[in-house]
């Protein structure tokens, strides 16, 4: 066995077999049971981690909905890494669905009803007397990479979800452990439990969260900043991930930390690269430039102004045209209608500005009784190639709307990305039947594939950030990055493009395929500390040539080691 692969573990019995790093199960060896007084403990087989996952798998086949297989997994969780990871990796595919979107949505919307233990680090407004010591309890003698905090004002596209938010900070990590490689028991999941405005959640007696509404202004901004201020005093060097912020709060929490430490926000900025990759993909089919596009983005919120930016940044890299020039290529919409002067400030968020069309532009054009452009109005007008919806309203691509695209252009890009499935903007199956299989599709959750008119199976490309963000992530942790830059971002975005299946066969996904998620992200990774190391955001003394060992060295793998005892061991 690999010398690195022998641990000293100082826990003995319940607290060895209670402890999800390093217990074992049925798998601690007749030496191990007997150093660490586990013989009466277990019953006397000792299964391999083969078997105990064949077990495991058929006892989750017994789990008759999804819901209940997302508890299941959870709690497996809660008892065992090695075999918890090892099932989601053998089962990729299937089991990302129900650990994350659409399911997880479903475990963070009924929380409260559902919850059995902790989950992570649960920082109540009330009590930020005491926040640096709640923080010192969790993760006293841990060395932290990685802290993912959501304050659940925005989860997925279900809303104000209160202290439930917790489980897309805990399902984000861990899949950055699943994808990424990065060890689980050094990374952490926060919610910050700022209160909630979900009535619902405010009524039912049974809500686990703090019961007041939303704390907003300034006693929020301290609140975030204490948090902040811990993690950069305890853990300098590791990756902050933000999740599912409201979108104001998103942006300013991202402009107000990311030059200081290494922060990271996934709905602005892995939405925003994974999306990059796509479209990069989609143009490399139609042969075609970035800059010879014309977009609308559907939901001008932290995802849609991330996507915007993050493809106008590429253009000016890639095709050489001015910022100024770029954003013109870019018609955002949002709940009131096309984002045209006009609608005036009230209405228009200040990180929006540099999109916002001309009125001039859009005289003669039917608008609403307020005096507002619709989406088919602006699909007429303008005949865009690249449709991307991040909006929550679901159908909103209705078949007018398609059709009249696919008038405009050879091979619409279309890409509906809300989430959960129930969201979507338009199921991939009507976009392929109305535009005759000519559009080019991606979906933020998982959906079947559509028949081309040839009887071929078009797979639906899953455009979600989850497919780049591991990547990203990891790449910065083991570059030891104190920034996350928008360059790494682009390196990383370029590298996922480049493994795009569909650049080999035109009518093959635009994306890789999930299961092959930890080899895509691995590519990532090793592109991002490249990156980071050529720019000077890295903080290692190897060299550029020598990432890829790195990245590779570093990444964590779901395998039992040896453990023999040491009272001075790991605990
Ligand atoms: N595929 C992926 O990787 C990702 C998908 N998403 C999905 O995108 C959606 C939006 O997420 P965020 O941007 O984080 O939320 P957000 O709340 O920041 O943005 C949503 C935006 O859509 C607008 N909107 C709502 N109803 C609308 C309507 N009827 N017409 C036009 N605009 C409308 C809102 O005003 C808001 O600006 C969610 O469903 C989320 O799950 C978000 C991040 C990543
Ligand atoms: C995927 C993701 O981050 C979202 O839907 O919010
Ligand atoms: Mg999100």
């Amino acid at each position: 066995m690999d010398r690195q692969m022998i641990f000293r573990v100082a826990l003995r019995g319940d607290e060895l077999l209670n402890n999800p790093r390093f217990n074992k199960g049925t798998a601690f060896t007749v030496a191990e049971r007997k150093a660490f007084g586990l013989t009466g403990r277990l019953p006397s087989k000792v299964n391999t981690l083969d078997e105990q996952c064949e077990r495991a798998y058929l006892q989750l086949q017994g789990r008759d909905s999804a819901i209940r297989k997302n508890s299941f997994l959870q709690s497996m969780k809660s008892q065992n890494f090695v075999l918890y990871y090892t099932l989601l990796s053998r089962h990729l595919r299937e089991l990302i669905p129900i650990i994350y979107t659409p399911t997880e949505a479903e475990a963070i919307s009924d929380y409260s009803h559902l919850f059995r233990r902790s989950e992570g680090l649960y920082l109540t407004f009330p009590d930020q007397d005491t926040m640096e010591q709640d923080f010192l309890e969790q993760t006293r003698g841990k060395d932290i990479d990685l802290i993912v905090c959501s304050d659940s004002e925005a989860i997925l596209g279900i809303g104000d979800q209160g202290v439930g938010g917790i489980g897309i900070s805990t399902a984000k990590a861990v899949i950055y452990s699943l994808i990424g490689g990065i060890d689980p028991s050094q990374s952490l999941s926060v919610v910050l439990d700022v209160g909630t405005d979900n009535e619902d959640l405010l009524n039912d007696h049974l809500y686990v969260g703090w019961p007041h509404s939303r704390i907003r202004g300034e006693e929020y901004d301290k609140f975030v900043d204490k948090f902040v201020q811990l993690v950069r005093k305890y853990f300098p060097r590791c990756l902050l991930h933000f999740e599912d912020f409201g979108v104001t709060n998103a942006q300013r929490l991202l402009k107000r930390y990311k030059e200081t430490h290494a922060v990271f926000n996934d709905d602005i900025q892995g939405t925003g690269a994974v999306t990059l990759s796509c479209v990069m993909a989609a143009v490399g089919v139609t042969k075609t430039k970035l800059s010879e596009q014309r977009y609308i983005i559907y939901g001008a919120g932290s995802a849609g102004l991330g996507i915007a930016r993050q493809l106008r940044d590429a253009i000016v890299s890639t095709d050489s045209l001015s910022e100024h020039e770029a954003n013109k290529l870019f018609y955002l919409i949002d709940k009131h209608g096309l984002i045209k002067q006009s609608l005036g400030d009230g209405n228009i968020r200040e990180d929006l500005k540099d999109f916002v069309r001309p009125d001039d532009e859009w005289a003669g054009v039917k608008e609403n009784g307020a005096g507002e452009i619709s989406l088919l109005e602006t699909v007429k007008k303008i005949k865009p190639t690249v449709l991307i919806g991040c909006s929550t309203h679901a159908s909103a691509f209705t078949e007018e709307v398609i059709k009249t695209m696919a008038e405009g252009c050879q091979r619409p890009i279309i890409l509906p990305l809300s989430n959960p499935s129930k969201l979507v903007e338009v199921d991939p199956k009507n976009a392929n039947d109305w535009t005759n299989g000519k559009a080019l599709l991606a979906t933020g959750s998982p959906f079947p594939p559509a028949k081309m008119p040839n009887g071929k199976d078009y797979i639906i490309a899953e455009c979600n950030n989850a497919l780049i963000y591991p990547g990203l992530g990891f790449g910065a942790i083991v570059s030891k990055s104190r920034r996350m830059t928008d360059t790494m971002i682009i390196a990383g975005a370029r590298r996922l493009a480049s493994l795009s299946p569909a650049l080999k066969d035109a009518d093959d996904a635009l994306l890789p395929d999930f299961a092959d998620a930890p080899q895509i992200n691995f590519e990532v990774a090793v592109a991002v500390a490249e990156q980071a190391i050529e720019e000077g955001s890295a903080d290692v003394t190897w060299t550029k040539e020598e990432a890829r060992e790195r990245v590779q060295k570093d990444l964590w793998l779901p395998i039992y080691g040896e453990y023999v005892y040491a009272k001075d061991g790991m605990m």
